[in-house]
């Protein structure tokens, strides 16, 4: 590795997985190559909503709320962020990532947010090839967060503030729908929600090994922006489908904690990240999660999940993560 290489050692670590597992990439390899099917997610213009037409808005909420129950995703489009700041965080994402590894992993940026690969995996299954910085949205404004990289902390600024505005108003959408008095935007703030920069290396042992390991997100929703690489594949009826990338949408998805709160009627369904040979991929996702104490319970009798909180769960996930190498989740909390 060269001292200015941007790339993660991630070769090595796999290598290293392959001989430590004594296994062929077996399973893993077998299933990517059947071809994927790529599909249009339900599409929700989000305009309407702010114009007048009252059944014209009916309509998207039932969209939105249909969309997560048969799907757990959608795209959506005007969305009111402008592609200007799209365009700019995108552009300020690929400068940090093109610094080196050494860089990233030991100059303290972003809150000291750093990860890459996994590096609790035993099996190649369970191997990321990707690199992310996990910042809480707190530590954004925070100068001593950017070294050099001045200009990345005005767009971070601005782009998590408008994240976090358009993550209030669907949870919003999602929330009434369930007729529920309680609002999620009271224990959502600052202080709890997440922005993460993901980049997928060119990866030479595509497509059997993942850029991001199937899972299900640990919030209540997920906002990805995602480049034109393609790579994000979800479960539909029990099958691997490829999300054809539209460079004027966000995508969002439900997470672990609407779906308990919903009981079961929206739905936080798993996806992974495929990676290829040729071209590199980035995606940044914005998590709305709730502080720690915040209790998680379903809105109805008979509820499928018993109560907890947002830290109960998450330390379950880490627990699990650390003894099995995997994400357990919801099926823990099980009535
Ligand atoms: C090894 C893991 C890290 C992760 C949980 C997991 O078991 C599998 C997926 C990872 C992921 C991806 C999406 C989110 O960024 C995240 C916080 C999550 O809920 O699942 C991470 C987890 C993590 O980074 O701790
Ligand atoms: O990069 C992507 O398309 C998906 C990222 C993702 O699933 C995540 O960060 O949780
Ligand atoms: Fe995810």
């Amino acid at each position: 590795m060269y001292a200015s290489d941007p790339n993660p050692p991630l070769l090595a670590n796999y290598a290293q997985l392959v001989c430590r597992s004594g296994e062929a990439l077996g399973d893993v390899g077998r299933k990517t190559e059947v071809v994927m099917k790529e599909c249009e997610l339900p599409l929700i213009d989000l305009g309407v909503l702010r114009n007048r037409n009252e059944a014209e808005k009916a309509a998207c909420v039932e969209a939105i709320c249909k969309a997560s129950s048969e799907w757990g995703f959608f795209q959506v489009v005007n969305h009111g962020i402008s592609l200007d700041l799209l365009r700019s965080m995108r552009k300020e994402q690929k400068n940090l990532f093109e610094s080196s590894f050494q860089k990233k992993a030991t100059c303290g940026l972003l809150n000291n947010s750093y990860r890459w690969g996994n590096q609790a995996a035993t099996d190649p299954k369970q191997l990321s090839w990707s690199e992310a910085f996990h910042v809480p949205l707190i530590k954004i404004s925070e100068e001593s967060c950017y070294g050099e990289f001045h200009s990345l902390r005005g767009v971070m600024e601005e782009y998590a503030g408008e994240m976090q505005k358009l993550a209030k108003m669907l949870a919003s959408v999602l929330v009434k729908n369930m007729g529920e008095g309680k609002e999620v935007n009271n224990s959502c703030d600052e202080s709890t929600c997440f922005l993460r920069l993901n980049r997928y290396p060119v990866c030479p042992c595509a497509p059997e090994v993942f850029g991001l390991v199937p899972h299900t997100d640990s919030d209540f929703l997920t906002i990805l922006h995602q480049d034109e690489v393609g790579g994000l594949q979800l479960m539909k009826d029990s099958k691997w489908v490829a999300v054809k990338p539209n460079q004027d949408a966000l995508i969002v998805n439900i997470g672990d904690l609407f779906q308990a709160w919903s009981n079961d009627e929206y739905k936080s369904v798993e996806h992974k990240v495929m990676v290829n040979t040729k071209v590199e991929r980035y995606s940044i996702a914005y998590f709305l999660c709730p502080s720690s104490d915040s209790v998680i319970s379903s809105y109805k009798e008979p509820a499928v999940y018993k109560k907890f909180t947002f830290g109960e769960y998450r330390s379950q996930i880490q627990q699990d993560v650390k003894k099995t190498g995997h994400k357990v989740g919801l099926p823990r909390f099980l009535n």
